[in-house]
């Protein structure tokens, strides 16, 4: 069999070159400047990358460029924000602007019924943090313990619309900013628990607040949930290939098929839609997915297995299914 093939006994050249060490030293820039959100939680996600650049390529400098986004000055409903990307706009305009090399995104903040911005691409998914919603509630109740008419602080359809569905008992009250902000907010008496995502209270380092963590049974994460996305501009082949040494192949996996089937849904800001792909241990990839209405009481919901699948494909496919179950009409009638 090698005699047959004896060209592949040898290395090919090219291959040997693009994992040389020699070439990766000269690729890497030595100044990279990153941009961000300026939250408590997005410096934090910053610092990550930061001490995961720095540990994969020693001697690279990176510095800091805070941006502050529509989403974190407006603090009304966010679907008054014209347009999405309320969270990556003005982060993805200082990247493009030359102002910053990398972008460090949630993917879940990042709109995925659309392209990126022209002329960006990403580099990079890191390892995917804690996907779970939590329950802050400061006596430490579980969401089954809260007594009828307890005011739950949250302005997610996706988050409400489960609550409502599971505990139609609790009292969803919009409720927007930062993370640090909210927790002020309960703390100071505005509402009696919070729902949040459980890895964003890791990052700001209050897991301690945590009463519950959801399972996902209760409360499907949306799409993207734990996933930080590097992003940088098209033609940086070195930065590229620096930063994508970060990414983490199942999460990559994970997050193209939960982008996927929101590309596919087009759903819009006030549409409950969750979906979380999973990569088991013996490697294989599945996705489930749920659209909602906002009252709850409308589940569509699929779950299907890649099988010889590309994860893009199984994000069409669950789509698909949703669609057939009616979900256009579901999304489409909710007012937005
Ligand atoms: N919309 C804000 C936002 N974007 C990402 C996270 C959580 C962290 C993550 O899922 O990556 C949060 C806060 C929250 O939902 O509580």
């Amino acid at each position: 069999m090698g005699e047959l093939t004896s060209g592949a006994a040898t290395p090919c050249p090219r291959r040997r070159e693009a994992t040389g060490v020699y070439r990766d030293a000269m690729a890497v820039p030595e100044l990279i400047r990153i941009v961000s959100r300026d939250s408590p939680m997005a410096l934090a996600q910053v610092e990550r990358v930061r001490a995961e650049l720095t540990a994969a390529h020693p001697g690279v400098r990176t510095e800091v460029v805070p941006v502050r986004t529509t989403g974190d000055k407006w603090l009304g409903d966010l679907s008054q924000v014209e347009g999405k990307g309320a969270f990556t706009k003005e982060v993805d305009a200082a990247l493009l602007a030359g102002e910053a090399d990398l972008a460090v995104h949630c993917v879940k903040d990042v709109p995925a019924d659309r392209p990126l911005p022209a002329g960006t691409v990403f580099a990079a998914f890191l390892e995917r943090d804690d996907v779970r919603d939590a329950l802050v509630h400061p006596e430490g109740l579980t969401l089954d313990e809260l007594p009828p008419g307890t005011r739950v602080g949250t302005s997610s359809v996706r988050r409400v619309a489960q609550l409502a569905a599971t505990h139609p008992q609790l009292r969803c009250v919009p409720l927007r900013g930062n993370a640090n902000r909210r927790l002020a907010k309960l703390a100071e008496g505005e509402v009696d628990a919070l729902l949040l995502a459980a890895a964003g209270l890791e990052r700001i380092g209050r897991s301690d607040v945590i009463s519950e963590v959801l399972s996902p049974e209760v409360m499907l994460p949306p799409v993207g949930a734990g996933v930080l996305a590097l992003q940088c501009r098209e033609g940086d082949t070195g930065l590229i290939e620096a930063a994508a040494v970060l990414n983490h192949p199942d999460t990559h996996r994970e997050t193209t098929a939960e982008r996927m089937l929101l590309h596919v849904l087009q759903g819009h800001c006030n549409s409950p839609i969750a979906g979380l792909a999973r990569v088991d241990r013996s490697g294989e990839l599945s996705l489930r997915a749920c659209v909602f209405t906002p009252d709850g009481k409308t589940r569509l919901n699929a779950h299907e297995w890649a099988g010889r699948l590309d994860p893009a494909t199984l994000g069409t496919s669950v789509a698909v299914a949703l669609l057939r179950q009616g979900a256009r009409e579901v999304i489409d009638g909710i007012p937005h």
